[in-house]
């Protein structure tokens, strides 16, 4: 597609996509991140942990630029999200897409308008008929049903809804997906499907994902590396058997407590399941 994507767009550079330095941000005299520093490897699944308040959020906005940092540098694409002017930074902005708790879906859109709403915003040359093509297609690689295209989110499943907000976020075909805790208030089964897609989508499309989860399973199932953020920054970064080796006492204590216990349990038997087969 052309219209206002970045002209500096290259996929397949091996510069990483995401590089977060010294990132400070304080709410009045309140620090959450204090030289908080990150790279996120391109195609990798990146999962994003940490206890509750510990500032994923705040991270996530920061670098997506809805946050402004009060220091640091962070730079997305080879962009310096920090620095950059809010017009210079449309084109840069349409080569993510993020997926918010809750869906964050307009209620007085059907899903396919939905999706079409950031088409419209970027690329407003398109034919009405291509829009809701392109939408249509997306909602159908997000695993809905054709008949979602038409129904309004309240009458929605939470599962759908978190697919109709992911449907979105891949609207614009984007290198980097952000997803905010997607399989939280999801059933057991429904949060594996989406662990499945998520690794389906960057398997196929060559994505970047930087994911947040409080769910063991998905770190296990779907993330190439984690990233801990405690004590305001990120006290260490790779792979679950990396990380717990660092013998850090939250760490030991996540991966190793019994709800670690079992999820690691659980991915060993799907393992072997696999591996029999
Ligand atoms: N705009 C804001 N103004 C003031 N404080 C804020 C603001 N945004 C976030 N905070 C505070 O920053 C801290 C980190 O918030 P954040 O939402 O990033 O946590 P989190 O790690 O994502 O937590 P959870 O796992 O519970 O979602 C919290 O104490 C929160 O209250």
């Amino acid at each position: 597609m052309a219209g206002k994507r970045d002209p500096g767009h290259e996929r397949h550079s091996d510069d990483p996509p995401i590089v977060v330095e010294g990132l400070v941000n304080r709410f009045g005299d309140f620090t959450v991140h204090d030289g908080l520093d990150l790279t996120v490897n391109r195609g990798e699944i990146l999962g994003v942990v940490g206890g509750s308040g510990s500032g994923k959020s705040v991270l996530m906005r920061s670098i997506i630029g809805l946050q402004q940092p009060t220091a640091g540098h962070i730079d997305v694409l080879g962009h310096a999200i920090t620095e950059v002017d809010p017009d210079a930074s449309v084109g840069v902005r349409s080569r993510w897409g993020v997926l918010f708790q809750g869906g964050a879906l307009f209620s007085t859109l059907t899903v396919g308008e939905n999706v079409e709403a950031p088409l419209k915003q970027f690329y407003p040359e398109l034919s009405d008929d291509l829009r809701r093509e392109i939408a249509r297609y997306k909602v159908l690689l997000s695993g809905l049903p054709e008949s979602a295209v038409t129904k309004y989110p309240s009458e929605l499943s939470g599962g759908m809804k978190k697919r109709a907000g992911l449907a979105r976020a891949l609207a614009l075909d984007p290198e980097l997906l952000f997803l905010d805790e997607p399989t939280a208030g999801l059933d057991p089964i429904g949060a594996a499907k989406f662990d499945r897609l998520t690794v389906d989508l960057r398997d196929t499309l060559g994505l970047t994902v930087f994911l947040i989860t409080h769910d063991l399973d998905t770190l296990y199932e779907a993330c190439d590396r984690v990233a801990v953020i405690a004590e305001k920054k990120i006290i260490a970064v790779g792979t679950i058997p990396e990380l717990v080796e660092t013998g850090h006492l939250w760490i030991e204590e996540y991966f190793n407590g019994p709800r670690g216990r079992a999820a690691q349990g659980a991915h060993q038997r799907s393992r072997d399941a696999g591996t029999s087969a």
